[in-house]
This record gives structure tokens, sequence and C-alpha cells, in this order.
């Protein structure tokens, strides 16, 4: 697990908590989804390389920095368009590309709907969001999509992951981090993390 990266914060987990539970509100559950995206977000960016620039205050010109490449939000519809508030706070200049997958309730296997990205991925880092990282097939689907576009240096952002897609997203693409909240313990048999959350779509859009 080589590519992992977890977020390991107290407000994280407090949120994290409220999210598992299920008696919290669709109203909560967005604000505390979006509340940790914000610092997935921030986890994330540490990575970002910087280019130096003059910048002028009003009392003399000093170093200042921006972002070197342009950064690519990748929402997985549904449930990722709940992250990209937070990363859109955070990175206001980011462009947005969006993938539509459905998973197929019997085999489990993600069915394509969708798919819009921006133009010069091979200029942008390339960041998908998807809360959930299951078996791990939306995910390499996304990549797989992205980087047959031109995607070349990607991440993945996730609030709970599963061991089983952390193990296929290490076969299928392992130059991509992932950055999650939780590494929960395992899929339940008929593909749900444990202990998870639940689905991340239908609590995020109130279509329970
Ligand atoms: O790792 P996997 O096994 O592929 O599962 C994860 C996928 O399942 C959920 O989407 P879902 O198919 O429920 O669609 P939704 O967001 O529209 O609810 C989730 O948001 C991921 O995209
Ligand atoms: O536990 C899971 C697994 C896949 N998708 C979800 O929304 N939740
Ligand atoms: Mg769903």
């Amino acid at each position: 697990m080589n590519n992992l990266n977890l977020i390991e914060n107290p407000l994280v987990k407090r949120d994290v908590t409220i999210l598992r539970d299920k008696e919290t509100n669709t109203a909560s559950f967005r604000a505390a989804l979006n509340r940790v995206s914000y610092a997935i977000a921030i986890e994330i960016a540490k990575s970002f390389e910087l280019e130096q620039i003059e910048v002028t205050t009003p009392l003399e010109n000093t170093i200042g920095y921006k972002i070197k490449k342009q950064i690519v939000l990748v929402p997985v519809l549904r449930a990722g368009l709940s992250m990209v508030d937070a990363f859109l706070k955070m990175i206001p200049d980011a462009n947005v590309g969006h993938i539509g997958l459905q998973r197929d309730e019997v085999t489990l296997k993600p069915i394509d709907y969708y798919y819009k990205a921006p133009k010069k991925l091979d200029e942008s880092i390339t960041i998908v969001l998807d809360p959930m990282l299951a078996t791990g097939g939306s995910a390499v689907a996304s990549f797989n999509s992205l980087k047959q576009k031109g995607a070349n240096h990607c991440m993945l952002a996730c609030l709970i992951a599963a061991p089983e897609g952390i193990k296929k997203m290490n076969e299928e693409h392992p130059d991509v981090p992932i950055y999650t909240a939780s590494l929960d313990r395992q899929l339940n048999d008929v593909g749900y993390i444990l202990p998870g959350l639940g689905d991340a779509g239908d609590r995020t859009f109130g279509t329970l």
C-alpha cells in the first residue's frame, strides 16, 4: 500500500464518525463531507510544485509563488460531486471534468455513461474525486479514460477506501497516489465497504 496517504487529523476523524452514523441527516452529511474534502485538498496540495514569481506589496517587491501546473478536478458522478465545492474553494482556478459511472448492483462493474474533461490533460495535475473506493472498479475505469486522453500526473481523493480497492489501484495504476480519510476493513458480499457509511451518493443526495 505504498501509494496510500492516510489523512490523520482529529477534525477529520470527528467528521468521518458523523458521516458513518446512520442517524446523520442529509444536510449534516453534506456539511461533514465538505469539511473533510477541505482537509483532503490541503493534504494533496502539499505535493504541488511551486513556481517563484515576483510580487509587489504596498512597501516593496518580494518573492511569491504560484502553483506550477494547471489543476484539473474530476468528480465521479454522482457522489464525487459532493467534494467539488471544497476543492474549488481551495483551488479556485482549477478546471473541472466529469466522469459518469454507475456500479452494476450484481456484477459490481462500473457502467460508463458520461465523460467530459478539459483538453491538455498532459500538462495538468488530474485529481479524481470520489468519496468511496470499494472494489476499485470505478477508480480504475476513471484513470483508464483520463490516461487515454493524455493525463500523466494523476491523484485520487477519497473519503473511505477499502483494502480491495487500494490493491486494485496499486495493480492497475501504481503511479497514482491515493489520499483517503479512512482505511476501512473490507467489502461485504454485495460490494459495500465495512464499516463504511452506506451509499455515499444516496446519503449525499437524499435518494435513500
Ligand atoms: O470501487 P467501486 O466498487 O467501483 O465502488 C465505488 C463507486 O460506487 C459509488 O458510486 P455508485 O455506483 O453508487 O454511483 P452513485 O455515485 O451515482 O451513487 C461510489 O461513489 C464510487 O463511484
Ligand atoms: O460502501 C460503498 C461502496 C460503494 N459505493 C458506496 O457508495 N458505498
Ligand atoms: Mg451510489
